[in-house]
């Protein structure tokens, strides 16, 4: 069983958190999604963007990920049409009516299928989104639930998009520990093993996020603010605005719009890689707003560390001596899972 699938059996989603509120059918935003945002108005920012083509720029990475957690990636080997079937493939399965997504909605204790993102359990309010959640051989069962003729090319393209992730995390995460100074030996877990399935290999999840239009998106949240649970997480957010970012400088005060950039996909350092680097790469705290005219959807697959694989700080730095303890990603989700965002400081030697 994966770390994930052992998050949601341990601790179950509460019923009234996982079906979302029928966004196609409601004209003025309910109280229940109203949320005061009192911060300033959200500017947007110099975000690095880094060529994965130019060996040149690898230098940017281990910068891009100290001073911003956040940057673009182009050149980055998916394909334009890729990443085109896998917008037009959300969007058809968001906008499915009501009753034909429902059909394929996730269990308390289960971590994929329809339904609400896992965080909504932290917040009074609720956001305006909705979500589907992939994993393995799950998303034939739950495809067959909304398409019962139909769902071959929504596997397909699906099951395609995860490989090219895979791939690409890997390069990611090789280059991010190269930029730490670890040799190809420290790596070696992330060496996937010849069937693609071994214990020695990442884990992943892919949340597809849906941001339908909304009436009053001043007042609304698409995705509340957290920092992801992963190494890190790749994004693909097509060419609609919503991905937000708490500054750097001036953090708990400013939110920065990560603007879509044609062909790009978007790198977010997880708390796992703030724990391995001893604290030098941020995991930044994030948020997805939404709009009153285009309906946006976002794919993020999060990439993690080998089941029961111990992490820590990788440092041999006698003058920074480990700052967090060493852990499985399990023990990270559970935390998480209770305590929120004060998870990471509870690993705090
Ligand atoms: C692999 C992951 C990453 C998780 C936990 C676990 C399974 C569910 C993921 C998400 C997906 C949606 C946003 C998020 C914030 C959420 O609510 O559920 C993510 C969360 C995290 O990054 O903490
Ligand atoms: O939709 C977005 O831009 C953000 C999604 C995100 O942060 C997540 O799924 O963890
Ligand atoms: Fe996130």
């Amino acid at each position: 069983m994966s770390s994930v699938t052992q998050l949601f059996k341990n601790n179950p989603v509460n019923r009234d958190r996982i079906i979302p509120l029928d966004f196609t059918n409601t004209k003025t935003l309910p109280d229940s999604h109203v949320w005061s945002k009192p911060e300033p108005e959200t500017t947007s920012g110099p975000i690095p963007v880094i060529s994965l083509s130019n060996p040149e720029e690898h230098g940017l990475l281990r910068q891009a990920c100290e001073e911003w957690g956040v940057f673009h990636i182009t050149d980055h080997g998916v394909s334009h049409s890729l990443l085109h079937n896998v917008d037009c493939q959300m969007k058809r399965l968001f906008s499915l009516p009501m009753h034909r997504k429902i059909l394929a909605v996730r269990s308390p204790d289960e971590s994929t299928g329809y339904g609400v993102v896992r965080i909504s359990m932290f917040y009074d309010k609720l956001m305006w989104s909705e979500g589907f959640s992939v994993m393995g051989s799950s998303l034939r069962r739950h495809a067959t639930l909304l398409w019962p003729d139909d769902h071959a090319e929504f596997c397909n393209v699906m099951e395609e998009y995860q490989k090219a992730m895979d791939d690409l995390s890997h390069r990611l995460i090789s280059m991010l520990m190269g930029s730490l100074g670890l040799t190809h030996e420290d790596l070696g877990w992330l060496v996937p093993d010849k069937t693609g399935s071994g214990t020695d290999s990442i884990q992943s999840f892919l949340q597809l996020n849906s941001y339908p239009v909304c009436p009053d998106p001043h007042l609304a949240m698409g995705l509340a603010p957290h920092t992801d649970s992963s190494l890190l997480t790749i994004l693909y957010q097509g060419n609609i605005p919503g991905l937000e970012i708490e500054s750097p400088q001036e953090e708990g005060s400013r939110w920065i719009g990560v603007e879509p950039i044609e062909g790009s996909l978007v790198v977010i350092m997880g708390d796992l890689s703030h724990i391995i680097s001893n604290g030098q790469f941020r995991s930044t705290m994030h948020r997805a707003v939404v709009n009153k005219t285009h309906h946006r959807v976002s794919a993020a697959y999060f990439a993690g560390p080998p089941k029961n694989l111990q992490i820590g700080p990788l440092t041999s730095d006698k003058n920074h001596p480990p700052i967090y303890r060493r852990l499985i990603w399990e023990e990270y989700l559970a935390a998480k899972a209770t305590h929120f965002n004060k998870a990471l400081t509870l690993f705090r030697c």
